[in-house]
């Protein structure tokens, strides 16, 4: 039996249609009257558990999922011990420092030293400004992380940025970024290495899936 750990959110319809694609059916994660955190595939041969996407890596990482889905953004923030098997194509989207349209900031680095950045995404965040020897105060949030500069709350964000809509719609732009994000497939590392449950079997399937464009 493979148990495979899928995001709530952005991700989910696009990883329950890939997993289909394979031949395992939980599609009823996407029936909003759903309570169930945790499925059978109809054929009875894989489990999937509905998590949040960053705990995702969490539930692979202990080994009670053997592959998860879940984005590039996450694997960079938390960092992991899991085995990095696949880009998936699908969840892109990049995670950007913005500010205000109207600010006179057009780089990080005219951004005032000990000024503050909200982000849900506090290390990235700080690697970025460690990186350009620009001392700031990393606020950390856990959502709709836009209302910090337009409430003056901080100079900047580091969030991110898909159609760039969010930003536009409250007025802030995307002045750099950090990297490029897409939904990734990974692995238990142990589990991988043993390839025990038909996992190998599983993990090319949905490789050639991925590779070939389009999905039944
Ligand atoms: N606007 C977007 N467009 C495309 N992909 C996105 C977008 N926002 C997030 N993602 C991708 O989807 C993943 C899950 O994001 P989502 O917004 O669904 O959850 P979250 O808000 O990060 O999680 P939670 O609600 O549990 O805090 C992200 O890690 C990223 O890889
Ligand atoms: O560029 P866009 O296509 O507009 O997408 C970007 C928005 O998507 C994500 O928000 P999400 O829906 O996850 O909400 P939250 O992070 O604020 O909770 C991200 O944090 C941005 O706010």
């Amino acid at each position: 039996m493979i148990t495979v750990a899928l995001p709530k959110g952005s991700l989910l319809r696009d990883s329950i249609e890939l997993l289909k694609s394979i031949g395992f059916d939980f599609s009823a994660f996407l029936d909003s009257s759903n309570r169930q955190l945790q499925i059978l595939d109809p054929t009875g041969t894989a489990k999937a558990l509905l998590v949040r996407a960053q705990d995702v890596p969490v539930y692979v990482q202990y080994g009670q999922a053997q592959l998860g889905i879940v984005g590039y953004d996450v694997l960079r923030e938390k960092q992991p011990q899991v085995s990095h098997l696949l880009d998936l194509g699908f969840g892109g989207c990049r995670l950007s420092v913005a500010v205000k349209a109207s600010s006179p900031y057009r780089r990080s680095l005219d951004l005032p030293a000990h000024g503050r950045v909200a982000s849900k995404f506090v290390h990235c965040a700080r690697d970025h400004f460690r990186q350009l020897d620009l001392p700031v105060e990393i606020v950390p949030l856990y959502g709709s992380v836009e209302l910090g500069p337009i409430t003056g709350m901080s100079e900047a964000i580091v969030d991110l940025v898909s159609t760039g809509r969010t930003l536009k719609e409250n007025g802030l732009i995307e002045i750099e970024i950090l990297f490029e994000s897409t939904a990734r497939l990974i692995a238990h590392p142990l589990s991988y290495r043993l390839a025990s449950d038909g996992l190998d079997r599983a993990i090319a399937q949905i490789r050639e899936a991925v590779l070939t464009p389009a999905r039944s």
